[in-house]
């Protein structure tokens, strides 16, 4: 199974409602889909969205490090070369996460698909279903309580509760929150980079005297600032999980042997694929730091990938693959089902794509 060629295409897909971090608002999903064909007919589907407050990725850096870097690269390689052809993508170009990952999902599609088998199987299967959570953007605390009663409503047992901006409403936020939808529903706080340290220290810690019973805080930081987050983490009794501060197995690694967070967020955006994904599982395995599996704003393509992923690793052990549910339509036929909280890997070969409509072919 021979690479031929590697096709570009756009998709956009609304979003049921705006979603807000501190960071950003976005009302549509408008990713970058990668198509990879080869010689024997098979193809592969990849995704890549422009997170550039995150990533630093924009379309226009993706479309460009595909075309003018990994593209010509990977042509005329084959399927079964995964190892070499990991290499080759890493160095086409430095940094440009997203594309990588674009590019290393859709060979992961057919590697699965050359020896006929899902990939959350050659990977390990650990399990074929796994539950998410369901994100509740940041606004103010009495529509965060309405979005959470409708969560809870659809069967969510995990709320993942954005917080971050205009942080003195914050506390008042949680308190409407937990008043609405009370104990029995787990609740998981991401800032997204908008606390100080010492601001973040005297939050959490009101949080706990209040009793509002965080499972953990993501990312109370800046992504830079990895002592402001051993500062936090030291400081709190609730977990401190790294999201923007570890993007690659050696951030990984860093924040682990300097104990700076409690737990790590893997997103493929962030690794560069499924590749370096595994390495970060590894490494966390070996020091027992749990890891949840997240996603950007992404469709179906991508976020089928990062569910294989947590279906072979038992380290992966928090879910927040809401990307799909939070969009309107699906124009994904094929895929992992993405039911509300409810995520089923197929047996079909690869990921099991079988169509993506609405794409618009460059
Ligand atoms: C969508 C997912 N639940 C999520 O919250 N991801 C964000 C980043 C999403 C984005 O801005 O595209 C996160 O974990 O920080
Ligand atoms: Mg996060």
């Amino acid at each position: 199974m021979k690479i031929t060629d590697i096709k570009i295409g756009f998709i956009s897909v609304p979003l049921k409602t705006p979603f807000k971090t501190a960071l950003r608002t976005v009302e549509a999903v408008n990713d970058i889909i990668v198509k990879i064909e080869t010689d024997t007919g098979h193809v592969g589907y990849g995704e890549a969205p422009p997170t550039g407050v995150i990533t630093g990725d924009t379309t226009g850096a993706i479309v460009g490090a595909i075309e003018d870097h990994i593209k010509k690269n990977l042509i005329g390689r084959e399927i079964e070369e995964m190892e070499e052809m990991m290499k080759v993508i890493d160095r086409s170009i430095v940094k440009n996460n997203s594309a990588k990952a674009a590019v290393d999902i859709a060979i992961y599609d057919l590697y699965g698909q050359l020896y006929h088998a899902p990939i959350y199987k050659l990977l390990g299967g650990y399990r074929k279903e796994i539950t998410t959570d369901i994100t509740i953007s940041v606004n103010d605390p009495e529509e965060m309580a309405r979005d959470s009663i409708d969560a809870v409503n659809r069967g969510y047992k995990t709320l993942k509760i954005k917080v971050g901006k205009n942080t003195a409403l914050d506390i008042q936020r949680i308190k409407a929150i937990r008043e609405a939808i009370g104990y029995d529903i787990d609740i998981r706080i991401d800032a997204n980079q908008g606390w100080k340290p010492k601001e973040a220290i005297q939050i959490l810690r009101k949080m706990e005297d209040i009793g509002f019973n965080i499972e953990f805080i993501e990312q109370p930081v800046a992504a830079h600032d990895i002592e402001g987050l051993k500062l936090v983490t030291d400081h709190t009794n609730i977990p401190v999980l790294a999201d923007e501060s570890v993007f690659s197995p050696k951030d990984a690694m860093h924040i682990i042997q300097t104990r700076a967070a409690d737990l790590i967020n893997i997103k493929l955006m962030k690794t560069g694929g499924i590749y370096n994904a595994l390495k970060i599982c590894s490494i966390a395995e070996m020091y027992g730091i749990e890891c949840m599996i997240g996603c950007m704003l992404e469709s179906k393509v991508s976020v089928t990938a990062a569910a294989h992923l947590a279906g072979a690793k038992s380290i992966i052990t928090k879910i927040d693959l809401d990307g799909p549910v939070l969009c309107k339509e699906d124009p994904i036929t094929g895929g992992a089902i993405f039911d509300e909280y409810k995520i089923t890997l197929t047996d079909e070969p690869g990921f099991g794509f079988k169509n993506i409509d609405k794409i618009k072919w460059k």
